[in-house]
């Protein structure tokens, strides 16, 4: 039975430290987000994210969340502007969220939390891979959303029919052609901080990118993400739900904002 790190009262973000000590570092995530004393910063370029589609290589329970993975062998889906400099290109989506509506998102804003935090990982292309990038302090950006409840959103639609496929911890399913862009809000207004991955080795090589503007997702929807399951097929079920960590120390980090 695997004894690494997870979500569970004995295994979970508390737990962390002992194996990755950086958990207790300068620059971890996620943060509560402060709206006003975050600064606004005209030099800040606008988010530009262009995505290809037929990049899509498919999805996964990786049995911390689900994931949905993108080719990366070339500049097809890239992150550019915001707060960073250079080409960074797309790794995976994947979400993060609650056993019930009042929490799940890894970020929060004023500490109030949001059920369900979609997070898109994108690598800097000055390095070689991700891999290398995640050792690097300028090496990843993350695009963080989060999801409120409201009316069923559309656009969660094929994600939600694959759940039957990848139910449990390992599986994964063809998935094919989908546009990551249909996950954004209309607004590309953001908080940025420099972070880390939120997960183990929870390497601080993140550039943060928090959208303030969420996207729609109904209780039914969020139902669903919590028929997934954190085990394996055939091992006593437990659900995937609070896959989430929360809020970490500041530590003296300056949260700049792309709006006034
Ligand atoms: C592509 O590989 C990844 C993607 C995300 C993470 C975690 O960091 C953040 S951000 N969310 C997470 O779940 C990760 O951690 C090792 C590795
Ligand atoms: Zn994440």
């Amino acid at each position: 039975m695997s004894h690494g790190w997870g979500y569970g009262a004995n295994n979970g973000p508390e737990t962390w430290g002992k194996d990755f000590p950086v958990a207790n570092g300068r620059r971890q995530s996620p943060i509560n987000i402060v709206p006003k004393e975050a600064q606004y910063d005209s030099t800040l370029k606008s988010l530009k994210l262009k995505y290809d589609p037929s990049n899509t290589k498919g999805i996964l329970n990786n049995g911390h969340s689900f994931q949905v993975d993108y080719e990366d062998d070339a500049n097809s889906s890239i992150l550019t502007g915001g707060p960073i400099s250079g080409t960074y290109r797309l790794k995976q989506f994947h979400f993060h969220w609650g056993a019930s509506n009042d929490r799940g998102s890894e970020h929060t804003i004023n500490g109030i939390k949001s059920p369900c935090e979609l997070h898109l990982v994108h690598w800097n292309t000055k390095y070689p891979s991700f891999g290398e990038g995640a050792s690097q302090p300028d090496g990843l950006a993350v695009v963080g959303v989060f999801l409120k409840i409201s009316a069923a959103n559309p656009r969660l639609q094929k994600v939600l029919d694959a759940f039957d496929s990848i139910k449990t911890k390992g599986k994964q399913t063809v998935f094919a052609n989908f546009d990551p862009k249909t996950l954004l809000p209309d607004s590309m207004d953001f908080w940025t901080y420099d972070g880390s991955l939120t997960t183990p080795p929870l390497l601080e090589s993140v550039s943060w990118i928090v959208l303030k503007e969420p996207i729609s997702v109904s209780r039914t929807q969020m139902a669903r993400f919590r028929g997934l399951l954190f085990t394996r097929e055939g091992e006593a079920p437990c659900c995937m739900v609070d896959n989430y960590r929360p809020p970490q120390p500041l530590k003296g980090r300056q949260v700049r904002a792309s709006f006034k």
